[in-house]
């Protein structure tokens, strides 16, 4: 249950107990999460694991079939108009292929909004600048998408939700994007965005969060999450043969080496694993978990 808290102070989420079936299949199956205001988080998890379910049930576009959930202190699925424009959506589908130019889709999306950002610093936020005057249905998938954020972002949201911003961005505009993220971040824009990629997860998020099945599987912060993987992977050359060790003590193992080795050490390279070991394991556990009542009963 949750608690009643003031509207204007409570955290940007609050789910306590979330389930979306459709039919016999649990898409959301018990989600608690608290996001708070300001942070940028990221919900992570294979295809299917019900990422795009839950954000649906916080823009309140979906139903839920349990469970409480507070958007900016209010229920979506009750919440006035007023709420709809303190909240900034793109969705996985790309909204934006109309025939109106780049620049008339952000300046009427900003009509809809009491205090918009300017049109013209949104289009050169995102990158679109060049393609202010191109009909949106002549745009590149990459620059669609970009157009997509810039519909999310111009109403100055205080919460925007970005499911799979970056899918179809080249490195450069990915990039970009991440800029802007940290720029509103800077301004204090509560972010929840769904990816694939770790990566861009690992570099943006205060926290992460890790969706399997339904389930919330991890829930924690970029560098609490690779701490993890409790072991490092030391490799040398040793006698002309390449020798590896994994340990949960670096810095002991490279001391023995070093009294060994006086001179330099060949090949010596110290890897930590990244977040997608991490994740790849976490995703991998949660699947075996999820067989093991099937296996039992069969
Ligand atoms: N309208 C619907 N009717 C029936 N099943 C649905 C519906 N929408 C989603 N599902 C199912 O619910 C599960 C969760 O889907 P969801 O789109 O939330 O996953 P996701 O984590 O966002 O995946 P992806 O990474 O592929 O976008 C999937 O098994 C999907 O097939």
């Amino acid at each position: 249950m949750l608690v009643r808290l003031d509207p204007m102070t409570a955290p940007a989420i609050r789910i306590a107990g979330l389930h979306k079936h459709y039919g016999d299949l649990h898409a959301v199956d018990g989600l608690d999460l608290e996001i708070p205001r300001g942070e940028v988080f990221a919900l992570l998890g294979p295809n299917g694991a019900g990422k795009s379910t839950t954000v649906e049930i916080l823009e309140g576009f979906r139903k839920r079939t349990s469970g409480e959930v507070e958007v900016l202190g209010l229920d979506p699925q009750r919440a006035p108009k007023s709420w709809r424009t303190r909240v900034g959506v793109m969705l996985q589908t790309t909204s934006s292929a109309t025939a109106l130019t780049a620049r008339e889709s952000v300046s009427y999306a900003a009509s809809l909004y009491p205090d918009p950002r300017d049109v013209d610093e949104t289009l050169e936020a995102v990158g679109l600048t060049e393609k202010a005057n191109a009909k949106a249905a002549t745009l590149s998938g990459g620059q669609q998408r970009r157009l997509d954020v810039a519909l999310a972002i111009v109403g100055r949201p205080e919460l925007v939700f970005l499911d799979e911003p970056t899918t179809g961005f080249d490195p450069e505009a990915r990039r970009h994007f991440w800029t802007l993220i940290e720029a509103m971040r800077g301004d204090g824009t509560t972010i929840v965005l769904t990816t694939h990629y770790l990566d861009e997860a690992d570099r943006l998020a205060d926290r992460i969060g890790i969706i399997a099945n339904g389930r919330l599987v991890a829930l924690d912060t970029p560098v609490g999450l690779r701490r993890r993987a409790a072991a490092a992977r030391i490799s040398w050359v040793e006698d002309g043969e390449e020798r590896v060790e994994e340990t949960g003590a670096p810095t002991a193992l490279l001391r023995e080496l070093l009294a060994r080795h006086p001179g330099e050490i060949e090949g010596l390279q110290v890897v930590h694993p990244s977040l997608e070991e991490v994740y790849l394991q976490l995703i991998d556990d949660a699947s075996h978990e999820a067989r093991a009542p099937e296996e039992a009963t069969s």
